[in-house]
């Protein structure tokens, strides 16, 4: 019997493996982790993660050939093909800081790997890393390796959060890159033999190891800069009096662009796109390559750009001050169907009208307190190491709390943000909601999940991003 062993039970390794281990009965899979609070939420019935249908998948396996477990080096051991989907953060310190990807989880993976190892291994690449990481992975294994023999193969990620368990069942590609050499041509049928379970031959693709490593920081970066694209579109619609849904739905109809990934919002987030930008750029400086490096670069400039302008659009609609006022933000978490708040826009919407000595009352069906808290008084980066090992926040923010819903969150606000699309805010009572604010009544949707026209009937003032605007934010001019 196939072993399989995951590095890593995060986002990525929790439902990837699962998911294997429900369509490949005859393989037995491990998920291990450092973090014993997170293994042991995986063995509850309360999973770390929220992703619609993956209780399921995890229920159905979960004690057969699935399981989760602190034990890394047994199972490591134990393993014919090891994962590794460790957090792969920004560097906070030191070279590269603020742009290239920190190994240091990874490091410390493969170093066990090599310490615990006694059979040949697989090491598969499943985190995202930048381009010729193999490589040192390769120089850890063999130069500590016992005798034991390694191939590496880089296995990138294509799942979304929110529809991961539907990306995973239908993939429309899976990615793997190895050595040209007779063993590496052997180690990536191995794989293959795993996905062929479920996906169909023809998308599994095989290319080199470098060129799966890059294709991967390649995709995010063109999914992000579909979103700048609009976004900074947005921005044009909004001064001309064009609708940017308009728009998107004209350019996307040409079947050479596509109709997915243009709905302008308040900015991506999200806990790789950015980062996975940053890398590329850092590897395209490295490789004396600066006008690529500033190419990519802009795409992170326009999505800090969207965010600031959607923050002063709030403060200059509401006679340049938020002062004192209280702000229900509707939504938290970096796009909805997820709990995941990793560099989502709402941080720095939040942090930016606390600036301004806003009072927030936040509501996020699936986002906690706690949180919510931490998120709001963590340094940039932070969140991207193990939890046990994030630096505590020194203490809560005083001007947020937490509503059980949108309208208790609303109450007596002056103005409503809406930052995450959730379906729930879509079908509000907006009437009710308007009655219990004082006027005049503000909404600010970051994710244009209303409909700003019957709202105006209601009587609020509506802000929708890229649409054309009414009469009362054309009076006031927002200085982005
Ligand atoms: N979140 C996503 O949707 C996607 C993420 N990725 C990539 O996958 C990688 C993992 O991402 P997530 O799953 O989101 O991160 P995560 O933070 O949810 O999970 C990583 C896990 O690795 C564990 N870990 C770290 N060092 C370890 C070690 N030495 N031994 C055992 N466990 C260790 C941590 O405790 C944590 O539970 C990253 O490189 C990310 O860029 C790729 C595609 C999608
Ligand atoms: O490497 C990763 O981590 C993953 O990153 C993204 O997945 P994810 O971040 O989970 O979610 P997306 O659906 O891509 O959304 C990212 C952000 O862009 C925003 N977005 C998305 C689409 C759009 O049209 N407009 C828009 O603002 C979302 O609201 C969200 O904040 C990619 O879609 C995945 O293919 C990739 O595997």
């Amino acid at each position: 019997m196939v072993k399989i062993c995951c590095i890593g039970a995060g986002y990525v390794g929790g439902p990837t493996m699962a998911v294997i281990a429900l369509k490949c009965p005859a393989i037995e899979v491990a998920v291990v982790d450092i973090s014993v609070s997170r293994i042991a939420a995986w063995n509850s019935d309360h999973l770390p993660i929220y992703e619609p249908g993956l209780d399921e998948v995890v229920k159905s396996c979960r004690g057969k050939n699935l399981i989760f477990s602190t034990d890394v080096e047994r199972h490591v051991a134990e393993a014919d093909i090891i994962f590794v989907s460790v957090n792969t953060p920004t560097k906070t310190r030191g070279l590269g800081a603020g742009k290239a990807a920190d190994l240091t989880y990874w490091e410390s993976a493969a170093r066990m790997i090599a310490d615990v190892s006694k059979s040949d291994k697989i090491v598969v690449e499943k985190s995202t890393v930048p381009v010729k990481t193999a490589e040192a992975i390769e120089k850890i294994l063999t130069h500590n390796s016992n005798g034991v023999k390694y191939q590496i193969l880089s296995n990138p990620e294509f799942l979304a959060e929110g529809t991961a368990i539907e990306d995973l069942f239908a993939p429309d590609r899976v990615l793997i890159g190895g050595r040209e050499t007779a063993d590496g041509q052997r180690a990536i049928k191995a794989l293959k033999d795993v996905y062929a379970h479920w996906v169909p031959e023809e998308r599994i693709l095989c290319t080199n190891l470098w060129s799966a490593e890059l294709s991967k920081l390649a995709a995010n970066a063109f999914l992000a800069q579909r979103i700048s694209s609009v976004n900074a579109m947005s921005a044009l619609c909004e001064a001309t009096g064009a609708d940017v849904a308009q728009v998107s739905h004209a350019v996307g109809q040409d079947t050479r662009i596509g109709r997915k990934f243009l709905n302008a919002s308040v900015g991506f987030g999200g806990s790789c796109f950015q980062k996975d930008i940053l890398n590329l750029v850092y590897i395209c400086e490295c490789n004396g390559l600066p006008e690529v490096a500033n190419y990519w670069k802009q795409v992170i400039k326009v999505n800090d750009y969207q965010k600031n302008r959607f923050v002063n659009r709030i403060v200059s609609s509401m006679f340049n001050t938020v002062s004192g006022k209280k702000i229900a933000i509707l939504g938290f978490a970096f796009k909805k169907d997820t709990g995941d708040t990793r560099e989502t826009p709402a941080i720095d919407v939040c942090k930016g009208l606390l600036g301004d000595k806003a009072h927030l009352r936040i509501y996020d069906p699936q986002v906690t307190e706690e949180q919510i808290q931490r998120d709001l008084s963590m340094n940039k980066f932070d969140w991207d190491h193990p939890v046990h090992l994030q630096p505590m926040s020194p203490s809560s923010v005083k001007s947020v709390t937490v509503a059980w819903d949108a309208y208790e969150a609303a109450k007596g606000a002056h103005a409503l943000c809406i930052l995450t699309e959730w379906d729930e805010f879509k079908n509000l009572d907006y009437k009710k909601i308007y009655d219990n604010m004082p006027k005049p009544a503000f909404v600010f949707d970051g994710r244009n999940v209303v409909d700003p026209k019957k709202l105006r009937e209601i009587g609020f003032i509506v802000y929708s991003i890229g649409k054309p605007l009414d009469s009362w934010l054309k009076d006031m001019p927002t200085m982005a």
